[in-house]
């Protein structure tokens, strides 16, 4: 696969979309919200992060499945990260006939974009990809360079 250029992109204003609410869902809205709090989630079970934030007015949450032909038109960027191959294939399909950027978390070949490891610290933002390949030295990365962003990074 091609390696990837990381963008640093202002989403705090843009309609992001994420189908399905259940452990990987959960981790990239957490993500997620430490950049925008313009995000809809849909599925048909939140974990308890995800019913919390919404709770709190952090997101909004329609307990539904996805629907063939409901993604909104000027919806950014989609998130399919239900627990079904096939539902995140149909979602993939939508998004690319209506020419809306989407991550399918269950097919790396069917990504516009690849999600992030991310470390966050005040102004500092951290991106870890590994290119697709090798998710455990994403995962790595992403556990290494947490623990120093938030130990005293700034000294040498
Ligand atoms: C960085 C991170 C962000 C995040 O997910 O938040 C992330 N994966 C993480 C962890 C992780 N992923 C997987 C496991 C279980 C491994 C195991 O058990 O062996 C674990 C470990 C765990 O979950 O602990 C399995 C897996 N991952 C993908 C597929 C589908 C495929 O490869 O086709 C499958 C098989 C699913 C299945 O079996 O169906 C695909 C993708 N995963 C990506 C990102 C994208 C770029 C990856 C890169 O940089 O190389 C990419 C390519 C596309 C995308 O989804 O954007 C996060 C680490 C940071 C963190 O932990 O915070
Ligand atoms: N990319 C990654 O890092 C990574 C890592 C591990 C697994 N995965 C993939 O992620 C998938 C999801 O894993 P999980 O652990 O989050 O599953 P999970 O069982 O914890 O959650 C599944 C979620 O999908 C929702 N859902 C099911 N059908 C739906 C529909 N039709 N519309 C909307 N939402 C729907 C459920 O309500 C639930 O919220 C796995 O099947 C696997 O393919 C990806």
């Amino acid at each position: 696969m091609a390696r990837k250029f990381p963008l640093f992109l202002d989403i705090s204003d843009k309609k992001i979309v994420v189908y399905g609410a259940g452990r990987i869902a959960s981790r990239r809205v957490e993500t997620l919200l430490a950049f925008t709090s313009s995000l809809t989630v849909f599925a048909p079970e939140a974990s308890e992060p995800v019913q919390k934030a919404w709770k709190e007015g952090r997101l909004s949450y329609s307990q539904e499945a996805y629907a063939p032909d409901s993604i909104p038109e000027d919806a950014f960027m989609v998130l399919a990260a239900t627990d079904s191959a096939e539902v995140n294939e149909a979602i993939w399909q939508e998004c690319r006939k209506k020419k809306i950027l989407v991550n399918v978390c269950s097919n790396r070949e069917h990504c516009d974009f690849q999600f992030p490891g991310v470390a966050v610290n005040g102004d500092l933002v951290i991106g870890i990809n590994a290119g697709g390949s090798d998710h455990h030295l994403a995962k790595t990365w992403t556990d290494k360079i947490r623990k120093e962003v938030f130990q005293d990074g700034y000294d040498d």
